[in-house]
């Protein structure tokens, strides 16, 4: 039983000729305990997916669709409802740690606000401590007493981990939580965020554009291409046969994944803004394997055994048939 059920997710905002989908159709599941990657080019519509699912667009965003959390359908809750889920039930660690935290108050008065919200019958400062030393804070006494400022981005990713703890959430949404941080660092937190999740049994969602990151940590991968899901997949397939072309170069872009010379290929051309969707594959422009067929017709989605794609000439493999 999933924990998080997608289907027919459907954004849109505003634009010249009206409403503008940037994210058409999303579906996907996420079983309790899983870690789900979604991954794909910038402007894919990975943040606004996530931004729809935690309830967090306003209201210039048209929102359909279906977001099932723990059987309770998200869209359209009211915002009364919602609140006391965000951020308890469903938590959010942001790319930008320092931005997502309040940089004129300590940390210290942030996480005992948050536990206030989340946990009242918690002691705050005994709580704030607590958390703190378990995502690896050494000096406790001088966070606490910090301004966001003060402290290293690595720091501020910690006490956002921290803070999204405090409510022993059912769901992380971490929206490329370690872009930010250098090399180093993105290990230390990618790990932490794993010990966590594990310890305390909670379903990820993970935005990202490193595929390094799917490989390592991520349990399933999901890949967005001009607002949709093209694949969705268990890592191992996804990794080692992909059925979308898409997919396929995306893994041919990381270097040391591709059982290649370890060098990046790049992928000729861009993802289309949205005012430039229109009919047939949105890939096709960019795929090696396009025909009148892809640029004629969107592809509709082919669910065979836990792998699906939406692809009208999919890769080999898998028993599925290329054509
Ligand atoms: N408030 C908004 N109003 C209009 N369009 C928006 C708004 N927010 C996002 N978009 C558009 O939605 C599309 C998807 O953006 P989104 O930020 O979700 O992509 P992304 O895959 O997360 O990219 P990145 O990896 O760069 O964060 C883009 O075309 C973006 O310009």
């Amino acid at each position: 039983m999933p924990i998080l059920s997608v289907s027919g997710l459907t954004v849109s905002f505003e634009g010249d000729g009206g409403p503008l989908p940037v994210v058409l159709d999303l579906g996907f599941d996420a079983d309790a305990g899983e870690i789900l990657g979604l991954v794909g080019e910038s402007g894919s519509g990975k943040s606004v997916s996530c931004m729809a699912i935690a309830g967090l667009l306003g209201a210039a965003a048209e929102v359909a669709g279906d977001v099932h959390f723990d059987g309770i359908q998200l869209i359209g809750l009211a915002p009364e409802a919602f609140r006391p889920l965000r951020g308890k039930r469903i938590a959010m660690v942001f790319q930008d740690a320092i931005g997502a935290l309040n940089p004129i108050q300590t940390i210290s008065r942030q996480l005992r606000e948050v536990i206030r919200l989340h946990r009242p019958e918690a002691r705050g400062g005994n709580l704030a401590r607590e958390l703190l030393g378990q995502v690896g804070i050494e000096d406790v006494e001088r966070c606490l007493a910090s301004y966001p400022h003060m402290l290293s981005g690595g720091m501020n990713q910690r006490v956002m981990i921290a803070s999204a703890l405090v409510g022993n959430p059912d769901l992380i949404i971490a929206d490329e939580p370690t872009t930010a941080l250098d090399v180093t660092t993105q290990a230390q937190i990618l790990d932490l965020l794993v010990e966590k999740q594990r310890e305390y049994g909670v379903t990820m969602l993970i935005v990202t554009h490193d595929l390094g990151v799917v490989a390592r940590v991520c349990d399933a991968a999901a890949v967005m291409y001009a607002g949709r899901i093209v694949e969705k997949a268990p890592v191992e397939i996804f990794l080692e046969q992909p059925a979308h072309p898409y997919s396929a170069a995306l893994i041919a872009a990381m270097p040391g994944l591709s059982g290649g010379d370890g060098k990046m290929q790049s992928i000729d051309g861009t993802v289309p803004p949205p005012s430039a969707w229109g009919d047939g594959c949105t890939f096709a422009p960019r795929c090696p394997r396009a025909t009148d067929l892809c640029r004629a017709q969107t592809p509709v989605t082919t669910v065979i055994g836990a792998q699906s794609y939406a692809c009208h000439h999919p890769l080999p493999g898998n028993g599925r048939v290329s054509s």
